[in-house]
């Protein structure tokens, strides 16, 4: 049996004095996508940013294509994972363009300028998310659902093989939360590994195969969706009633 793309041994993630998980074995295979779910403050980030390495585990560790990070160099790292933050700055004066062109930076040499078939890729990740044509606009200038779509179309410019996505539908409008879901079941389609932090467990429902669930006391519930994702648990992870609604084979999940 191969090794996943991701897994985690023992990981224990710790913040401040909040125990975020304990022990927690994952993996994730080549093509799966993974919903992470839980409250404000759970620690869905801080976990995030353990998997992808840019924060060091209290306890156990995270293996990326069966190399644990400390084995990996910046690059290694960079070729495989990409991770979008839940809020990126942008203090220096840059278009729209150059920002997309930061995607290819892992797959370049040291004095090497990026080409004009990086230019390609990344005006057609640009297209992929609705922003053709927006090449040369000052990111300052973007709405907050255009940024948040540059960011998607640089981690598509990027190609890693596993994708770490911090509330990748932030600002996003109904339209645009569909088309980049579906842009992402077909990085999954095509081989990708995909972890994304969710706010509405009826898109982790249709769009991703397992869910994990971050209680916010170190305790977590994982397992395929339909398993997992039920009115019962989501009421306890939320400390909300919520009821599932079925529709067309579909559910969601609304407060009761
Ligand atoms: N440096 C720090 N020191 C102490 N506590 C911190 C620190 N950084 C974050 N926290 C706290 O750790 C907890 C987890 O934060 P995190 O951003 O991971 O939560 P989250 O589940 O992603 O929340 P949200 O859904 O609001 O984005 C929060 O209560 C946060 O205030």
């Amino acid at each position: 049996m191969s090794a996943p793309l991701l897994e985690t041994r023992g990981l224990t993630v710790t913040v401040g004095e909040h125990t975020v998980t304990r022990d927690l074995d994952l993996r994730l295979a080549r093509g799966e996508r993974l919903a992470i779910l839980g409250r404000n403050g759970a620690g869905k980030s801080t976990l995030l940013a353990t998997l992808a390495g840019l924060r060091p585990a209290a306890g156990g560790e995270v293996r990326l294509d069966d190399r644990p990070y400390p084995a990996l160099s910046a690059r290694e790292a960079a070729l495989r994972r990409g991770w979008l933050a839940q809020t990126a700055p942008d203090p220096f004066a840059t278009t729209v363009l150059e920002t997309a062109l930061t995607g290819r930076h892992p797959h370049l040499g040291r004095w090497e300028w990026e080409s004009a078939a990086d230019a390609t890729l990344a005006r057609a990740a640009l297209a992929k998310v609705g922003l053709g044509g927006f090449d040369q606009r000052q990111v300052a200038t973007l709405s907050g659902g255009e940024r948040q779509r540059l960011g998607l179309a640089t981690l598509l410019t990027q190609a890693p093989s596993l994708y770490l996505l911090d509330e990748p539908l932030a600002h996003l409008d109904l339209n645009h939360q569909i088309a980049s879901l579906e842009l992402l079941a077909r990085q999954a389609e095509a081989g990708a590994g995909v972890v994304m932090v969710l706010h509405d467990p009826g898109l982790a429902a249709r769009y991703c195969d397992r869910a994990l669930l971050v209680f916010g006391d170190g305790t977590v519930t994982q397992g395929p969706c339909d398993q997992v994702l039920t009115a019962r648990t989501l009421s306890c992870l939320y400390g909300y009633p919520l009821k599932e609604l079925a529709d067309g084979g579909r559910r969601w999940f609304v407060p009761a």
